[in-house]
């Protein structure tokens, strides 16, 4: 089977062009300025249409198993389709949490099985993600563990981290942290600060964020283990990972997109959707987030696409789940708000969204639009403005703040794996 991919604009040579993709059986035959068309059993015109490479995301709750009411595997890896992801790393706070390599590894099958794009397998830090005790880190790897993490919740002891990046180390597999402690996070919903002061709150400090990265900074300067930095939220928490970038420590870092494009300021009443961890910061810390991007401080955008039900966010901030929906609206939204307006180029975007995450994390290239690759990318109308919706959406939950939000960017098509697996309606 021939599929001819017309006239599309793609990045290729540092530069976007028009080019013809032609697939065979799912695998890049062909990329070309003009490819004879008698050859293909299919066409799809893509003139004006823009072909992005797949993009990955390290950094997914999918739920499965344990709360299938808000995600599972196919749910999200549709989700992620639908927003032109082809490669995601899953969190590994399901229930029940994958302690042993046997656990992991019927999770890798499954996920395999069930997942419309690759979705990789984080395996996590320590039995259940809480305590002391350490899984069998080279039992993980072998299992097929894409990396390791306890996100949800911080590390409490340095002993523990420690002894977890001595041993990850030696696995050279990254090691993601969520970093947060929690005796300072004095029950916070939000920032601390004049938005949780206004809205009467209680506010979490950005000291619970800062200190725990600090010093686990400095035990992987010691350990040498590629230590991940999840969704970065602060100006404090760049300037301590530009610092260590200097000095060495093998550390790399992701920022959500809500982190960039929102800030507390923007809470106007107690509306759970603006509700996760970490908070949303002032509009400084938003503004050195995406500093930070551009001076190579952080790596890569992840979304921490964290679906919860209505039933669960429906309430007040006080009493609501943390974390917001974002692998559909992620390309979107950053295209609409940072490459529209000039603030980053496509091409920076792309490198956030794809080839770094795929580089740091040691994935497949597959996602490059490359002869002899299978086709993992998508097709976008860069023009067609509409408004985030929640009938548009394959996620099970529809938590994001983001609804109703004015976007140029519409996905029109995902290839994953040689197949294609979103198409619009
Ligand atoms: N981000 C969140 O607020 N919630 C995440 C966990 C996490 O990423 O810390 C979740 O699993 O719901
Ligand atoms: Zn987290
Ligand atoms: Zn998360």
């Amino acid at each position: 089977m021939k599929t001819l991919i017309q006239a599309g604009m793609i990045f290729q040579d540092s530069e976007f062009q028009t080019r013809d993709i032609l697939l065979n059986d799912g695998i890049i035959a062909q990329i070309g300025p003009h490819i004879d068309p008698t050859q293909a059993d299919q066409i799809i015109a893509a003139s004006g249409q823009t072909v992005l490479p797949g993009l990955v995301d390290v950094h997914v709750h999918f739920r499965d198993p344990g709360q299938t009411d808000k995600e599972t595997v196919k749910t999200g890896s549709e989700a992620s389709a639908h927003g032109g992801y082809t490669t995601v790393c899953a969190m590994p706070n399901v229930t029940p949490v994958p302690n042993t390599p046997d656990k992991l590894k019927q999770m890798i099958n499954y996920n395999d099985e069930q997942g419309v794009i690759s979705v990789k397998q984080f395996a996590p830090v320590t039995y259940d993600e809480c305590g002391y005790q350490l899984v069998d880190f080279d039992g993980m790897k072998k299992a097929g563990a894409v990396a390791f993490s306890n996100d949800g919740v911080g590390i409490q002891t340095a002993k523990t981290m420690y002894d977890a990046m001595t041993a990850i180390a030696k696995t050279g597999l990254p090691l993601a942290a969520h970093v947060e402690d929690h005796a300072l996070m004095n029950g916070g919903v939000m920032n601390e600060g004049s938005a949780s002061n206004k809205l009467g709150l209680r506010g979490a400090p950005e000291v619970a964020e800062t200190s725990q990265l600090a010093r686990d900074l400095e035990l992987a300067r010691v350990t040498g283990v590629h230590y991940h930095v999840c969704h970065v939220s602060t100006a404090r928490s760049v300037e301590l990972i530009r610092r260590a970038k200097a000095d060495g420590v093998n550390v790399t870092a992701e920022v959500t997109p809500h982190h960039l494009l929102l800030d507390h300021s923007m809470i106007q009443a107690d509306d759970p959707m603006y509700k996760m961890n970490p908070p949303l910061r002032t509009r400084k810390d938003r503004a050195e987030l995406l500093a930070g991007l551009l001076d190579g401080t952080i790596d890569m955008i992840a979304t921490d696409h964290a679906p919860h039900t209505s039933a669960d966010k429906g309430h007040s901030f006080n009493d609501a789940a943390f974390g917001i929906t974002g692998i559909e609206t992620a390309f979107p939204l950053l295209y609409t708000q940072l490459v529209k307006t000039k603030k980053v180029t496509l091409s920076q975007l792309l490198k956030w969204m794809s080839s770094a995450p795929t580089a740091k994390f040691n994935l497949s290239n597959e996602n490059e639009i490359k002869i002899g690759n299978h086709a993992n990318f998508s097709v976008w109308d860069l023009n067609d403005p509409h408004q985030i919706a929640t009938k548009n959406m394959k996620s099970k939950s529809h938590n994001s703040p983001f609804l109703g939000d004015q976007v140029d960017a519409k996905n029109l098509m995902t290839f994953a794996n040689g197949k294609l697996v979103y198409q619009d309606q």
